[in-house]
């Protein structure tokens, strides 16, 4: 061996001595909370990319408890497994931990929406117009629309439920474009308006994602030329993302404003904006787009949890008919007054949104200064995930990156607090525990916690709610048959049901009665 190659590798064993030592010290002075064991230099972060999914998760939480911590020196995350540590962090220290990861991609990008807007002044300004249009008041306004389109899915259910997928879908994208632009003309999902609106929340769900663009752990990456391989072709596909929804995206708003100053718009989402002139163009713009991105997925999944809960359990879907039957008779649909009467239904909705949330909603927070909690010290800029199941569009490319999928997974599975976690049963909700304390209410945590929870909870409630309703009192929705005449049990994991595993049949109420007002 040469000199200079002893002098090389001396130096570097003496780099990685120096490096381990640095890394031990670190690890030693602060007492970060706990996690699986880490390694010198790349902490523990990793360990989520080898085995990221929900279990892995959950026995992690079984071992460290309400909160587990996986370092890493440029990127850290903080998965919060309990209910009280999402309160004391999220709620308790809002101010701190309502940030957003990604904000570095959306400015490259170009684009925007409330989802992704970091923690400040526009964020609150814009909360607060989503606000004005989607609180408990203003809904009275939209039950109509949340009706009509849930009449319109069930029948067309009714005459083809192998299609019952798209079905949905169309329904949610017809109800949440509809209250954003009164664009209520869309027939199919592959309008261009839908198609548009679901790429754009695939990148903003990407977007979302910690570390999995090196952008944004390291924002000044974003000046580097786009020809420099691996790094360079990150920023062209960002750009080239955010040209695409840039020219896309702000379209139907711009649409609504050509009829607002023709004097023919009808009322939106998007015309009040204007006509209150709440903001500047452009923010209207990416907020109004923010309804389809918060909107429309997470209904969407939310409904074929509820068809695929009715069929794996029929004794429920039975329980919710009988009891629609015995309140609101065979004469006309279930509105909205109708709801607090029908309690089976209610905790049915409950139910759906415990046993099986897909939120890709459920989006990570950012600390935004350095936290001690419970003896632990938090680093700024650790990810905060509320939330701990896989979901493959969330997986990471890079050993430091993941992300959630949904915010409930692991408080929905508490054992203590649902009994018998796995299975469906909306009967749990009214039944004390030792303490004569009722189960937590997934309202609670399903659509997030603290300052940035959803701010279309009650809208959101209130589509489920008459779809729900409405379907019940029309339809029975039963296991498919396979050509030699057998039931196909469709499994939950993945939660769609593959074309052909449902069957969807007439019962009572005339679906084209009208529900009262
Ligand atoms: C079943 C229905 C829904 C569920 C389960 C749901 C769930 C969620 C969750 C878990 C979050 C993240 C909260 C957090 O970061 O802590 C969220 C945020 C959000 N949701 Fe929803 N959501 C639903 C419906 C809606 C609807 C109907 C809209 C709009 C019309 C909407 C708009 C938004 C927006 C804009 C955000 C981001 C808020 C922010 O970052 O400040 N969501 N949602």
């Amino acid at each position: 061996m040469g000199l200079l190659l002893f002098v090389q590798y001396a130096t570097l064993l003496l780099l990685g001595t120096l490096a381990v030592a640095v890394f031990r010290s670190l690890m030693k002075a602060r007492k970060y909370p706990p996690g699986p064991a880490a390694i010198p230099v790349l902490g523990n972060l990793h360990k989520l990319e080898n085995d990221f999914r929900y279990n892995y998760i959950l026995e992690m939480s079984k071992t460290h408890g309400d909160f587990t911590f996986f370092y890493n020196p440029v990127l850290s995350v903080l998965v919060l497994s309990s209910y009280r540590a999402m309160q004391d962090l999220l709620v308790n220290r809002g101010s701190k931990y309502s940030d957003r990861p990604g904000s570095s991609i959306v400015e490259l990008m170009g684009t925007g929406s409330l989802i992704t807007e970091p923690f400040g002044p526009k964020w609150k300004l814009q909360r607060k117009l989503f606000h004005q249009h989607l609180n408990k008041a203003a809904l009275p306004q939209y039950w109509s629309i949340a009706e009509h389109e849930a009449k319109r899915c069930t029948l067309r259910l009714q005459r083809d439920p192998n299609n019952w997928s798209d079905e949905l879908r169309l329904n949610t994208t017809r109800v949440i474009l509809g209250i954003t632009y009164d664009a209520r003309d869309i027939f199919a999902t592959d309008d261009e308006r839908a198609l548009a609106s679901g790429e754009f929340l695939g990148h903003v769900i990407e977007t979302l994602s910690p570390g999995l663009f090196w952008v944004d752990i390291f924002p000044s990456l974003k000046y580097i030329p786009s020809w420099i391989p691996l790094l360079g072709k990150e920023i062209k596909k960002l750009s080239k993302w955010g040209e695409q929804d840039r020219t896309v995206i702000p379209k139907s708003f711009y649409v609504v404003k050509g009829q607002k100053e023709a004097g023919i718009a009808k009322p939106s989402f998007a015309l009040s904006l204007l006509e209150d002139n709440a903001t500047d163009e452009r923010t209207m713009a990416w907020l109004s787009a923010s309804m389809y991105g918060g909107g429309s997925d997470t209904i969407w999944t939310a409904l074929q949890a509820f068809l695929l809960a009715m069929v794996l359990y029929p004794e429920a879907q039975k329980k919710a008919q009988d009891e629609i039957e015995r309140v609101v008779g065979n004469d006309r649909l279930p509105g909205m007054h109708d709801r607090d009467s029908l309690p089976y239904v209610e905790n049915l909705i409950k139910e759906v949104l415990r046993w099986w949330l897909l939120a890709p909603g459920a989006i990570s927070h950012r600390l935004m200064e350095d936290d001690e909690y419970k003896g632990y010290f938090i680093p700024k800029g650790t990810v905060i995930v509320p939330s701990t199941w896989y979901d493959e569009r969330f997986r990471a490319k890079l050993f430091i990156l993941f992300l959630p999928s949904c915010t409930s997974r692991c408080i929905s599975r508490d054992e203590e607090m649902y009994p018998d976690p796995e299975t469906f049963r909306p009967e749990r909700f009214t039944e004390p525990n030792a303490d004569g304390q009722l189960p937590l209410d997934p309202h609670k945590f399903a659509f997030g916690v603290g300052r940035r929870v959803c701010p279309g909870l009650d809208f959101g409630d209130m589509v489920l709610f008459s779809n729900v309703a409405i379907f019940l009192a029309t339809s029975t929705i039963l296991k498919g048959l396979d050509e030699n005449g057998n039931e196909i049990t469709p499994t939950t994991v993945p939660i769609h049901p593959v074309p052909g595993t449902l069957q969807v049949q007439n019962r009572a109420a005339p679906i084209n009665s009208a529900p009262r007002h």
